[in-house]
Parts: structure tokens; C-alpha cells; sequence
């Protein structure tokens, strides 16, 4: 099995890359959505968020006011980090039972979208680790226009994560989403040759029907010998 690592910066273009991946039949876990899963009404992320941030963060109807959540975290890094800890069981639990569930269908290559992929140090069970890389001005104003956001706001979300520029150093593929999503596809068609190339013998292994032949081998293997010995 190949699990391809998609991250960036916050509105550098993880989704749009994502939604490139899904349309051409690469299924993609989604970090985000697990981790909004997790916190839906009467979960156990829930009742922990609720417990440690209180009843003002929650809507009239129980669910969590995102954006207020969002608003306190983004501004006060201690908070951001209580929030990070609360979930982040519930979240790799998560992404480990979506993987889990397309490797037992005989997925061979799937892509895992993590904004915080090297934050978590969840880069080192992804081979390649693919980088949505935007330029700072881009990036700001696309986080702005599509969040509805002020400058500072913007300037406190990028702020949460590792420095894009670095990511984008560690990365073993760079999408460079600075320019038109016509000059983005054109990237991804080369990205796309990359990481459905054939699999390695240890990724073959690593699959759902490798892991099967071992185990059949293995079984036969020990019944011959047995067989014999008698
Ligand atoms: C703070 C919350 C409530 C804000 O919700 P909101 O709907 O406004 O944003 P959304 O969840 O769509 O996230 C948008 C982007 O923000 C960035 N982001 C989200 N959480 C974090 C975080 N804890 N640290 C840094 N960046 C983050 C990511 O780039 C993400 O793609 C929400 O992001 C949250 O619950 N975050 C904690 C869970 C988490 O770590 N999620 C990231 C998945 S790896
Ligand atoms: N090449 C592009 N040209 C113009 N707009 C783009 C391009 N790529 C992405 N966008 C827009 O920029 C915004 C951020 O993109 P997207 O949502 O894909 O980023 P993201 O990395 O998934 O964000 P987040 O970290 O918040 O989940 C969106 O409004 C999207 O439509």
C-alpha cells in the first residue's frame, strides 16, 4: 500500500489539490472532516472541548461554534495547544480507521490530506509527502477573501503552523499553487504519474493482498512442512 502525504499552509491549496486526486480515482482521507466528525454534538470530542472551553463555545442547537472556537485558538497559542492535545487521539484514530477501511476494501495507493502533517509527525508513516506550496501574498489573500478575515486574523492562522517555506524544504514532491488552476493541473498530471507508478515490493507487502499471500504462503508453508515430518 502507498500512503501519499498531502499538506501546505493553511488556503494554499490542499483541498483544491484533494478534489484533483478524488476526480481522477485516488481516494483521499481528509483530516479536516475527520476532525470535524469527532467534535459533532454528544461525541467523546465533544463533551472534552466542552469541558475544557465551556458552554460558550457551543450554538444555540449543542453543536461547537467553530468560528468562536477558532477565534480563541488562533489568537492564544497555549489554548491552541490544550485544543491540539484534547483531540488529537480521537483524530489519528480517525484518519487510522478511514485508511484502515479503503486498505481492507484492496486500496493500493491513497492520498492522506493533513494540514498538520509534520506537526503531528505523522510525515513518517507517508511516502512521498506532497506539498501544496504558495507564495506569502498569494496565500494571504486567498486565506482572507475565502475566510472573510482580517489581515491580523489571516496573519494568526498562518502563524499556527510550521513555516510553509519549510514544509516545502522537507516535501518529496512540491505543487506550486501560486499561479492559475489551469497551471496547477498541469503540475498535478505530472504528480499524478509519480504517485501511481508501480508499487514497491515492500509497498506490495504492505497491501491488503500481500499481507493475504504471506499469510497463505506462511499457512501452506507450515502444513507441507508438517505433512512431511508425519
Ligand atoms: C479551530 C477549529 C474549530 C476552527 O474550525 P474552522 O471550521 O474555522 O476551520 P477548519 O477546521 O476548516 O480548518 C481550516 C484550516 O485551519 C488549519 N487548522 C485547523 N486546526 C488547526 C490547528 N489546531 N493548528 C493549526 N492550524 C489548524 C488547517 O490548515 C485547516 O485546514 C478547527 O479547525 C479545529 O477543531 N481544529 C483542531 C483540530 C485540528 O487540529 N484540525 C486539523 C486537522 S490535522
Ligand atoms: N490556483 C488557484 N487559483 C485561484 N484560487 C485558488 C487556487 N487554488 C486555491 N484557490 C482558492 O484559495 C482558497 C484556499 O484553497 P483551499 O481551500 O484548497 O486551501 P486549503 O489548503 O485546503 O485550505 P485549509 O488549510 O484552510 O483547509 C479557496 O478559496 C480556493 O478556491
Amino acid at each position: 500500500m502507498r500512503l501519499v502525504g498531502l499538506t501546505g499552509g493553511i488556503a494554499s491549496g490542499k483541498s483544491t489539490v484533494s478534489s484533483l486526486f478524488k476526480s481522477a480515482g485516488v481516494p483521499v482521507v481528509d483530516a479536516d472532516i475527520v476532525a470535524r466528525n469527532v467534535v459533532q454534538k454528544g461525541t467523546g470530542g465533544w463533551k472534552k472541548v466542552v469541558k475544557a472551553f465551556g458552554n460558550d463555545i457551543l450554538l444555540e442547537n449543542g453543536e461547537i461554534d467553530r468560528a468562536r472556537l477558532g477565534q480563541i485558538v488562533f489568537s492564544d497559542p497555549v489554548k491552541r495547544k490544550l485544543l491540539n492535545s484534547l483531540l488529537a487521539p480521537n483524530i489519528s484514530f480517525g484518519i487510522f480507521w478511514e485508511i484502515l477501511k479503503l486498505w481492507a476494501n484492496g486500496c493500493t495507493v491513497m492520498v492522506v490530506d493533513i494540514p498538520l502533517l509534520f506537526e503531528t509527525k505523522m510525515d513518517r508513516w507517508t511516502n512521498p509527502v506532497v506539498v501544496v506550496w504558495v507564495d506569502p501574498k498569494t496565500q494571504m489573500e486567498r486565506l482572507m477573501s475565502r475566510d472573510g478575515c482580517s489581515e491580523e486574523q489571516a496573519q494568526n492562522r498562518i502563524n499556527a503552523q510550521l513555516a510553509l517555506d519549510w514544509k516545502k524544504s522537507e516535501a518529496d514532491i512540491v505543487i506550486n499553487n501560486s499561479g492559475s488552476l489551469d497551471d496547477t493541473k498541469r503540475q498535478f498530471q505530472e504528480v499524478l504519474k509519480q504517485v501511481s507508478c508501480p508499487l514497491t515490493w515492500k509497498e506490495r507487502l504492505m497491501s491488503r493482498d500481500g499481507l493475504l499471500s504471506i499469510v497463505v504462503c506462511t499457512t501452506a508453508g507450515v502444513l507441507l512442512a508438517q505433512k512431511n515430518l508425519l
